[in-house]
């Protein structure tokens, strides 16, 4: 297990995180600034955090109150850096063989060897970092990262300055790795959809901060604040008042509007008949549907179409154009709407989460 515990401060921010990760991908997800990389440099120890502790198994790597605090290259790390950050006058065999240099001459052949074949680029040892395509070097600095064989894996957004060909290449590639690296990956992102398909878990910052760590399921269903669900793509949010509270489900009613709704209730969630909420569902779990539960009329105000769906922004009726709602749409449903159409969309019970602010 991977046990973080850091605090850190800088003139004008302040870092305070505290998670554990148990070999498997976690993507770091969060806007710019938010801390990300400070959390991966505290871990490997490029930076030292002000106060904490980070555990790896029963090894201490850094402990503010014992003074424990492990060199960087003891910590048995491969960070990958989000500019690569390869040595431009080594060739890419040095490159790769750089953390390894220690090693008896054959050994290290041996195993840049083993990596170069790993991440296609035999054939391309002699090459030097600029003579490289973007996707190259970064499979140069994987294999860097790897050829010592670390716990773990610290990926700084890895795949961002990459066409979207080479960096779907990459993704799966990385998913072949963990196949085989028995270790921890954390990985740092902007990209929702990167984080959703690359991680088990997704830990999400803001400013410093940690607003929700968990499965990748819950946090993108079951966002813990409204902060945390916009970050995660959630675009709908409207106001409701607890109706009944049922050992499964909920009954609430929007505010202002009367319109009932059937929530499914999550475990552990304790709620109250009258507590005011926020209610909240992701764009692409809106349905067309004029039938059955949950259904609610909307005057469509905009289409945008996409390549795999249109996005529909409309108010709810009665709002006075004041209530909106987003519904992503897949293009395979023949739909023929424009502003101004009277429509109903269906709001699962099982899509809708509910929160206290
Ligand atoms: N050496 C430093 N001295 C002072 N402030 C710093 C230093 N390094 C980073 N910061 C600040 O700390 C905050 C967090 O930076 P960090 O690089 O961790 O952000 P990030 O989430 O990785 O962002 P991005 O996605 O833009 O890389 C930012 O406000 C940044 O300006």
């Amino acid at each position: 297990m991977l046990d973080i515990e850091i605090k850190k401060s800088l003139p004008g921010f302040k870092l305070e995180v505290s998670f554990a990760v148990e070999r498997e991908i976690l993507a770091i997800l969060g806007p710019s600034g938010c801390g990300k990389t400070m959390t991966l440099k505290c871990i490997a120890g490029l930076i030292q955090a002000d106060e904490g502790r980070i555990a790896l198994d029963e090894k201490l790597l850094f402990d503010s109150s014992s003074g424990v605090n492990i060199k960087s290259r003891e910590r048995n790390m491969g960070f990958v850096f989000q500019n690569y950050a390869l040595f431009p006058h080594m060739d890419v065999f040095n490159n790769i063989a750089f953390g390894i240099r220690q090693l008896p001459v054959e050994d290290v052949k041996e195993k840049v060897r083993l990596w170069l074949q790993k991440m296609r680029l035999s054939g391309l040892e002699k090459r030097y970092p600029g003579q490289l395509s973007a996707g190259q070097q970064q499979r140069v600095a994987l294999a860097r990262a790897l050829v010592s064989e670390p716990e773990v894996l610290l990926l700084d957004e890895p795949f961002s300055a990459l066409d979207s060909i080479v960096k779907e290449r990459l993704e799966e590639e990385l998913l072949e790795i963990h196949e085989f690296f028995p270790g921890h990956i954390l990985f740092v992102t902007h990209n929702l959809a990167e984080a959703y398909k690359l991680s088990s878990k997704i830990a999400v910052y803001e400013a410093g901060r940690l607003l929700q760590f968990g499965e990748k399921e819950k946090v993108i269903n079951r966002p813990s604040n409204r902060v945390a669900a916009r970050l995660t793509g959630v675009k709908n949010f409207l106001p409701a008042v607890v109706q009944e509270v049922e050992s499964s489900s909920l009954n609430l009613e929007l505010s202002g509007l009367g319109t009932r709704l059937k929530v499914e209730r999550a475990a552990g969630e304790e709620w109250k008949t009258g507590q005011v909420v926020t209610l909240g569902i992701r764009p692409e779990y809106i349905q067309i549907k004029d039938n059955g539960e949950n259904i609610i009329a909307v005057l469509v105000e905009e289409v945008i179409e996409e390549i795999s769906s249109y996005i529909i922004r409309c108010s709810l009726a009665g709002s006075g154009g004041e209530k909106i709602l987003e519904a992503r749409i897949p293009r395979t449903e023949a739909i023929n709407l424009s502003r101004g159409d009277s429509y109903q969309f269906n709001l699962p019970a099982d899509k809708i989460f509910i929160m206290l602010e």
